[in-house]
């Protein structure tokens, strides 16, 4: 069977677009991590906060939960700013899982992030995203795709370097 893809970075990095249309590509379906927030943590990065790990715990569980699926999406959204959330992540799918991580310069991230419209996010908290982020280790299942690209282009690269099994 394919391995799920954690499609992850931090905000504006375009993990919902980008993950949906790796999704379309590979003809199966997508789910948007943001959408398996509990309302206290939407509201709380709504207000400005960013997330403690408490908070996170919860939700990266549950965005394992849906891997462990027997019939799990091919691709999910989250961010997974830190090793210890993808192990966890991982650990509550039960299964290998591969993450790309969408990666970019500040001033590319801070543009998109801008873009969106009624994101709970506020384009505020991405210094806070980026002082997070851990980018994935050689000994993690992952690879890195640079965000600068047009999404068509970026989701034929990351089909050309996710490892044999993936997909
Ligand atoms: N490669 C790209 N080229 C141009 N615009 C992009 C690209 N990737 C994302 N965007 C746009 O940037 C914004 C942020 O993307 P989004 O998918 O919402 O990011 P995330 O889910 O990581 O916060 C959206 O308006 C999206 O359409
Ligand atoms: O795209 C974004 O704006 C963020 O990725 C956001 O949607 C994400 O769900 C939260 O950031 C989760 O919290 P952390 O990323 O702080 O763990």
């Amino acid at each position: 069977m394919r391995q799920p893809i954690v499609v992850m970075g931090v905000s504006g990095s375009g993990k919902s677009l980008i993950g949906r249309q790796l999704a379309d590509r590979l003809g199966a379906p997508f789910v948007d991590g943001d959408d398996l927030h509990p309302r206290s943590n939407v509201e709380k990065m709504a207000a400005g906060h960013p997330l403690t790990d408490e908070d996170r715990w919860p939700w990266l569980a549950h965005v394992g939960a849906r891997l462990a699926a027997p019939q799990p999406p091919a691709v999910i959204a989250c961010s997974a700013l830190k090793r210890i959330y993808r192990d966890h992540i991982a650990r509550h799918a039960g299964r290998e899982v591969a993450f790309v991580l969408l990666d970019g310069p500040r001033d590319v991230l801070r543009k998109r992030v801008g873009l969106r419209e009624g994101h709970f996010m506020p384009p505020e908290l991405l210094d806070s995203q980026l002082a997070t982020l851990e980018r994935p280790a050689s000994d993690e299942r992952a690879v890195t795709v640079d965000v600068t690209p047009p999404p068509a282009e970026i989701v034929e690269r990351i089909i050309g370097a996710l490892p044999d099994g993936v997909v």
